[in-house]
């Protein structure tokens, strides 16, 4: 099916084992989400695994200097299930049970980052491509060129960053009018459907992110179930 894994370095599971499992059920290309970190140590920490587990890149995020308001996860108090670490982070279960999942993640992020700063950093310390994830407007693909990434991927963080954002559908004609097949462009955000799928290649992507479906499959019936979503939709 050509499906690639991203992992996140807020990850249940270590970025060895999530590998582990993508090469046990064939071909998968990994990739490395990454965050732009307080702490250099912890991120090159993050890089050196991801590149020994066989990681192709790294999705540095950059909608997330800090974590967006999100009513729904205060209301609901939101916190990983008892028993679940970030074992990319170095943190147990315990851990993470002693702050609220924004100070935890808060914690963690530089809210103080730039294009010059991180590309130039991630650039000494490792030669996996990078990409930019969260991109939405021309100038920022135009920046990307700039500094030399190897891609974009079109999102708004699956709506969940910010209110108000444009839909990535929208924000992607634009983008890869901008790019003019000088830089790599993927979109993800509301892709439900293989219809979807077209759409989003008719509009100058080259490949397509799902993140909730993926969850949605895995509630329901576990794995089968998750390619099954992917097969069907
Ligand atoms: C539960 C959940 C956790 C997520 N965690 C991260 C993350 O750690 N880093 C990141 O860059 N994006 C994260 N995202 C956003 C996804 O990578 C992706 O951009 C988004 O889910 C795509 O939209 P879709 O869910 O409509 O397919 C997360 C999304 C969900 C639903």
């Amino acid at each position: 099916m050509n499906v690639n894994m991203g992992v996140s370095s807020f990850s249940n599971h270590s970025v060895e084992d999530v590998v582990a499992a993508g090469m046990a059920i064939g071909p998968v290309h990994h990739v490395m989400q990454l965050y732009s970190m307080k702490d250099r140590k912890t991120e090159e920490g993050i890089i050196r695994r991801a590149e020994a587990a066989g990681c192709k890149a790294i999705f540095l995020t950059a909608d997330s200097p800090v974590l967006g308001v999100r009513y729904n996860e205060w209301r609901n108090g939101f916190q990983p299930s008892p028993g679940l670490g970030y074992p990319m982070l170095n943190r147990s279960p315990e851990d993470i049970a002693q702050q609220s999942h924004d100070d935890g993640f808060n914690s963690f992020n530089s809210d103080s980052h730039s294009w010059a700063k991180e590309i130039s950093w991630l650039r000494s310390v490792t030669n996996m491509e990078i990409w930019i994830k969260g991109v939405l407007t021309p100038e920022d693909v135009e920046l990307a060129v700039e500094y030399k990434c190897d891609g974009v991927v079109i999102s708004n963080h699956g709506g969940r960053q910010l209110d108000e954002t444009p839909a990535t559908i929208d924000a992607l004609p634009p983008c890869a009018q901008a790019a003019r097949g000088r830089i790599r462009i993927h979109v993800d955000g509301g892709i439900r459907s293989g219809v979807d799928i077209f759409k989003a290649l008719a509009l100058g992507a080259e490949c397509c992110w799902v993140g909730r479906p993926a969850l949605w499959g895995l509630a329901v019936c576990l794995p089968f179930s998750c390619l099954s979503s992917c097969e069907h939709n």
